[in-house]
């Protein structure tokens, strides 16, 4: 049988939206692409003083030195490529030890259960992404003297371009204002921001964001290991569908949806992460005014094909989109197209079968279902899924964005409401034993490796 394997994924940016060039042929943000994107939280802890603006297709062009983030320590980029010039520093917010943390107050009105110094102790590197590194740090809590773990994500500072310095820092920007945000047992909990000093970590000051570390590594690592039994599948299926139908809500596009960005929790739940291609949309409740994407940004096999051929097009949807293809690969372990563009073999194939059948949402659905699995090989293998999983996956993966169905709508079919799916809703996380988190997410992964998981199966909806 004819399969695209499945393989970790990279995440691309092909979004020069963002970046525009001055008359003065230099890089610079436009509020309106950038900043307007982020909530107004963001503008507490920078502030913006347009020193010369021209506006330009209704976009104000920022000239170099005019942002300021008096809570960092030191200048982030150089005077060649200053978009960000850092004029002053609160003594407040230097760390005590190698690796420390600076709080701007506004922020503990966000985070207020977190201390201002938190003294964090560095223990090794787990993980590379394309734009950071992944660290565990400990801190003992004073009064307890518990031994904490956090993942650090510090986040890389490239030498390569301006264009990629800008790429990292829009990436750390976006995560930093979208994340803390969130509450849900789905989706990773940040901690907080932070500015890693001169420290074991590299010489100078870096951006780096502490989360809640996640000992078990990653979906992809879950998957590729073929350690799934079909009833963690099924309740993973459901936590994913409870995640992004959270995102949705909140008019959150992830853009970047694949089992690389969902980490194994603790507790055992799913944990969905990196938001830094991730855009804000609208107003939650707001049906009306959501904001159009554009680019093709994400990662190639999971990317909706209107990210290739539609200069703007609705993030919310593409969501819908990436989320079958993840959940087709929860299932099957292959890819169903390489890309979904014309050129794919299986991707026109299947194109062509919804015009031969008069597409998916026609009344005869399984008709059409049947013809795409029995024709196209990389579809095949959903014939051996339950039912209830394999019409959800067609369905999202509907080439028309518009009938792709909303993730709260399948949530509430009969076959996912009766699903047992794992809802420790504990946000316990920080008083697990020593032992409990001495997992290594870097070593291979075997059934046997993982922490017991006992499913606390209780069915939601
Ligand atoms: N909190 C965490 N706990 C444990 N492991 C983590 C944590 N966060 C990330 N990782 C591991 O590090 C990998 C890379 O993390 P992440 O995706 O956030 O980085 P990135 O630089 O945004 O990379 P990319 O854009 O390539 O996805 C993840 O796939 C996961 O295996």
């Amino acid at each position: 049988m004819t399969n695209y394997p499945f393989f970790r994924q990279g995440t691309i940016f092909v979004d020069n939206s963002a970046i525009q060039r001055n008359s003065e042929n230099k890089n610079s943000l436009s509020i309106e692409n950038i900043f307007g994107r982020f909530p107004k939280e963001f503008f507490q802890f920078f502030s913006i003083n347009v020193s010369k603006s021209t506006t330009k297709k209704s976009s104000v062009v920022i000239k170099p030195s005019t942002i300021t983030a008096p809570w960092l320590e030191n200048e982030y980029l150089d005077s060649n490529t200053s978009l960000l010039s850092v004029h002053s520093i609160q003594p407040s917010f230097i760390g005590m030890s190698d690796f420390a943390i600076g709080l701007d107050p506004s922020l503990k009105r966000i985070l207020p259960e977190i201390r201002f110094r938190l003294d964090f102790q560095h223990l090794k590197s787990i993980a590379k992404g394309a734009t950071s590194t992944i660290k565990v740090v400990t801190h003992r809590d004073k009064i307890t003297d518990a031994k904490i773990y956090y993942a650090a994500k510090v986040y890389r500072k490239t030498k390569t371009s301006h264009k990629k310095r800008l790429n990292t820092m829009v990436y750390f920007l976006r995560e930093w204002s979208i994340q803390p945000k969130l509450d849900h047992p789905n989706i990773l909990k940040v901690i907080c921001p932070c500015v890693t000093l001169t420290s074991v970590f590299n010489k100078s000051a870096g951006f780096c964001l502490v989360q809640e570390y996640c000992p078990q590594g990653d979906l992809f690592k879950q998957i590729e290991e073929k350690v799934l039994t079909l009833e963690d599948k099924c309740c993973y299926l459901k936590q994913i569908l409870q995640a992004v139908a959270y995102l949705q809500s909140q008019r959150i596009a992830h853009r970047d949806l694949k089992p690389e960005n969902i980490l194994i929790g603790r507790d055992g739940l799913l944990k969905l992460t990196d938001f830094g291609t991730s855009e804000i949309v609208g107003n939650p409740g707001d049906n009306e005014s959501i904001r159009f994407v554009s680019g093709a940004v994400g990662s190639l096999a999971y990317l909706a094909p209107e990210a290739f051929h539609e200069n703007e097009y609705c993030g919310l949807l593409a969501d819908r989109w990436s989320c079958g293809i993840l959940l087709k690969v929860l299932f099957t372990g292959y890819f169903p197209f390489k890309t979904s563009v014309k050129t794919d073999l299986y991707y026109s194939k299947y194109m062509s079968i919804l015009t031969d059948t008069c597409g998916i949402s026609s009344t005869d659905e399984s008709s059409f279902q049947t013809e795409v699995i029995k024709q196209i090989p990389t579809l095949q293998p959903l014939r051996y899924i339950p039912e209830g999983a394999k019409k959800i996956i067609l369905s999202l993966l509907n080439p028309d964005s518009q009938n792709r169905p909303s993730l709260d709508s399948i949530l509430g079919t009969a076959w996912v409401r009766k699903l047992d799916c794992c809802s420790n809703f504990s946000t316990d996380h920080e008083n697990k034993s020593l032992q409990e988190v001495d997992f290594d997410a870097s070593k291979p992964i075997t059934r046997k490796s993982l922490i017991p998981r006992i499913h606390n199966h209780q069915t939601l909806v």
